[in-house]
């Protein structure tokens, strides 16, 4: 078992010189400096990480799908049965899914992590059951976790996070699965960014006008109930971040936090996913500030709520495709781009060893 507490002693910020490096190397290769826009500070940031200039490739590439029900579900925020999570793990394992699509095509493994499913799943190829409970409790009566539960979910995450590495990947990708979580999502960037609640809520899998004024009443429930201010940012550091987690994330967030912290005590990058994984970026930026440094965004979802998380954390978000799926889809496509990024630190002649003349001052 890992400690959370020496993982998250573990995290530390990524290196400047490295990046410095990195930058004034960007400057020398054939083309106007600043051309390549933000693939540019991707290629400095991943100096950061390795500690390297240049750094390596981001690959092999791992998804992690973390699977986990919800008890709000129960107030109708979802139009879809909660069984979708456990029949959905069960296309994850079997390959059918988008997310195994998008994973073929980049190139990247999926593994798929029961953390709280409310159906009992055998252990499969490519299946891990770390089953922490059968679902949260309802976030809108009460705390969803216990804290110990929370905990749980975390060390899950960066346990995955740990053997992935061990394994040989060299850039993480996280996933979602759980029918309601973008209402915990909601609930969660609330909390951390101290934005109302109608401005951070979405439809998610699509709920009509009166179940999304509904879902809106429902997170400003799940805050007061849980004695949390609507438009008011909770205190900084880790005893607090673990009770807002608590108190109105999901198994799956918490362990989504877990494994972003685990690959940052790594030092390998992490391509976040949707509105699911900036909800659980917050919770882990605010329990490991330096997190942040391994965080990329791949991209932007439809879902509102997401670039607020990302804004909060100063992150830009690789693509725009108005994707609103999760599983880890997103983060998937956004590989090849971060990819490409370093390549080009690797692979592009300088305007020295091509001859190529530099822009007169
Ligand atoms: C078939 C299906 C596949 C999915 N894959 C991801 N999600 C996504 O939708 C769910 C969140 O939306 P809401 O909060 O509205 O329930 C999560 O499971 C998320 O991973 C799916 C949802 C469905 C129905
Ligand atoms: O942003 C996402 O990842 C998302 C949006 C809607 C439903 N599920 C996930």
């Amino acid at each position: 078992m890992t400690s959370l507490g020496e993982t998250l002693g573990a995290v530390r910020p990524v290196e400047p010189g490295p990046m410095a490096e990195a930058r004034a190397h960007q400057d020398r290769l054939t083309k106007p400096s600043g051309s390549l826009g933000v693939l540019e500070d991707v290629a400095v940031r991943l100096a950061g990480i390795a500690g390297a200039c240049p750094p390596p490739l981001p690959a092999p590439a791992a998804l992690a799908i973390f699977a986990a029900d919800h008890g709000v579900h129960a107030q109708g925020v979802s139009p879809w049965p909660q069984e979708v999570t456990a029949q959905m793990v069960a296309n994850f394992a079997a390959g059918g899914a988008v997310a195994n699509a998008f994973a073929a095509q980049v190139g990247a493994s999926v593994t798929v992590v029961d953390v709280g499913v409310a159906a009992d799943l055998a252990p499969a190829d490519g299946l891990l059951v770390r089953k922490v409970a059968y679902g949260t409790a309802d976030l809108s009566q009460g705390p969803a976790m216990t804290r110990d539960q929370a905990t749980a979910a975390l060390t899950a995450g960066v346990e995955v996070a740990r053997d992935l590495v061990a394994a040989g990947a060299r850039c993480l990708v996280t996933g979602d699965m759980g029918i309601a979580n973008t209402t915990a999502s909601a609930a969660l960037i609330c909390a951390f960014t101290g934005r109302e609640a109608a401005g951070v809520t979405g439809r998610g899998t699509g709920v009509d006008d009166a179940t999304y004024q509904h879902k809106i009443e429902i997170v400003r429930r799940g805050l007061r109930v849980n004695g949390i201010a609507e438009a008011e940012a909770v205190p900084g550091g880790p005893d607090a971040a673990l009770r807002v987690l608590a108190a109105v994330g999901g198994l799956e967030h918490a362990a989504i936090a877990g494994f972003v912290i685990g690959a940052a005590a790594a030092r390998v990058p992490v391509i976040l996913d949707g509105v699911i994984a900036g909800a659980s970026a917050l919770a882990a930026c605010a329990l490991a500030p330096d997190t942040v440094g391994y965080c990329l965004a791949g991209h932007r979802s439809a879902e509102p709520g997401h670039a607020v998380a990302l804004t909060h954390l100063g992150l830009e978000p690789l693509v725009d495709l108005r994707l609103r799926l999760g599983e880890g889809t997103g983060g998937l496509l956004a590989h090849p781009l971060v990819s490409a990024a370093v390549r080009v630190m690797h692979e592009v002649a300088t305007f020295d060893s091509a001859g190529v003349a530099d822009k007169g001052d």
